[in-house]
């Protein structure tokens, strides 16, 4: 006899949290409109913020079967640090509009779960307050990231206070002369809420929410800038590694090499910036063959699964970075929040490993991936 199988109902308001998009969904439960269309939305039509994610579906996995896989090593060699998977938090604004603890709650499930965490200059927390949250808990080494300010007094004192703190890189966000064009800020007028701080940008957010979003970076961002102003000055005021943060061809990952960086992030600023840019994805592979192994090369924008991750990693990233999950989860429940996203993340990942036959980062490779055709058999890469 078949034994009545009776599906248990889970109450509306609980949320069971497996996925990231489970995480999403329980964030836009909590989020009040317009604070959520800011996080989510990307730039003009939406084309390469849907694309980032899509892109990921036309690789396949080609698994190899009856390896031993019972030993199975996560670990990555990032920015200097052993961390315990190779997956970061990407550097994400006003944090605190998602959870008051903001910054240093996302700082604190980092460290935690021991990877690198992306400070933004537009954290509402100080650098020195993020790097203090993670540092009783481990040695771990944030980024801070950083624009071409008009005030380059200012840029500076953001670059030493973060060397100061032990930040152990900049990311010079160079995707952004001005902001992508962003209708749901018009439509919401969306405005920082009062009363947040902007100590690194050393304002207050009623200085900031005086202006719409993009009349306030106007204010302070640079488009005057370039290769050969930007790199050699940052050279000259720190030893922290460079990097650069929003580059999406192999003519620029040359000139990143040609100017000494030490490595770029291929990002499209998680579709916000310039709308048709191709998905981060499909930009990797001409930009790893640019980089040559000369100089290192990370990915951000659509990663949601540990299939993700190892897709990024069989193209050449070395490591991938996340912003949107982040934020998402911090909406909700803070720390627990972010921790949770980073451990679905983990055992995802290391699932995708060990049902592909990889023992270690190094096993991940081109051949661990195929391309599938409309009509006919996966194309080898
Ligand atoms: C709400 C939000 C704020 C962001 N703020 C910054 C920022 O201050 N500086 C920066 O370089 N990138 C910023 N980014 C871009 C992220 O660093 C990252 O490139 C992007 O979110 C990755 O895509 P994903 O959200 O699909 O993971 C922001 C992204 C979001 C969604
Ligand atoms: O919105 C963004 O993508 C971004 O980079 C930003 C800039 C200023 C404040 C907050 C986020």
């Amino acid at each position: 006899m078949v034994e009545k199988f009776e599906s248990k109902r889970v109450p509306p308001s609980e949320h069971i949290i497996l996925s990231i998009s489970d995480l999403q969904s329980a964030a836009a439960a909590k989020l009040p409109t317009g604070i959520r269309d800011f996080y989510n939305s990307g730039s003009t039509d939406q084309i390469t913020v849907l694309d980032n994610s899509n892109a990921y579906k036309k690789y396949k996995l080609r698994p190899r079967v009856l390896r031993d896989v019972s030993n199975v090593s996560t670990s990555a060699s990032v920015l200097g640090k052993t961390i315990d998977f190779p997956l970061c938090v990407s550097p994400a604004g006003i944090q605190a509009m998602a959870h008051p603890l903001g910054e240093l709650a996302t700082s604190r499930a980092c460290a935690k779960r021991n990877v690198h965490m992306g400070i933004s200059s537009f954290s509402n927390y100080s650098v020195e307050e993020i790097c203090e949250a993670s540092r009783a808990i481990a040695p771990i080494g944030h980024v801070m990231q950083v624009y071409s300010m008009k005030d380059r007094a200012k840029q500076e004192r953001i670059i030493k206070r973060a060397e100061q703190v032990g930040c152990v890189a900049i990311f010079l966000t160079a995707d952004s002369p001005v902001l992508g064009v962003r209708y749901n800020e018009h439509r919401n007028d969306f405005r920082t809420p009062a009363g947040l701080a902007f100590p690194m940008l050393e304002k207050t957010s009623e200085m900031i929410r005086a202006d719409t979003h993009d009349a306030s970076f106007v204010g302070f961002n640079s488009d005057y800038h370039s290769w050969a102003r930007e790199i050699p000055w940052l050279r000259s005021i720190t030893k922290m590694q460079v990097w650069i943060k929003g580059v999406l061809t192999a003519e620029d990952v040359l000139l990143a090499r040609e100017y000494g960086c030490d490595g770029v992030v291929v990002s499209n600023h998680g579709g916000r910036q310039l709308d048709g840019t191709p998905a981060t994805i499909d930009a990797l592979p001409e930009c790893v063959e640019a980089a040559a192994g000369q100089i290192r090369v990370h990915i951000d924008g659509g990663i949601r699964s540990g299939q993700d991750i190892f897709k990024a990693l069989a193209l050449g990233a070395e490591c991938c970075w996340v912003g949107r999950p982040a934020i998402w989860s911090l909406a909700y429940d803070g720390e627990a929040g972010v921790r949770t996203m980073l451990d679905i993340l983990y055992t995802d990942f290391r699932r995708c490993m060990q049902l592909t036959g990889c023992s270690s980062i190094a096993d991940i490779s081109k051949s661990s991936l195929g391309i599938a055709r409309k009509d006919g058999p996966l194309a080898r890469l």
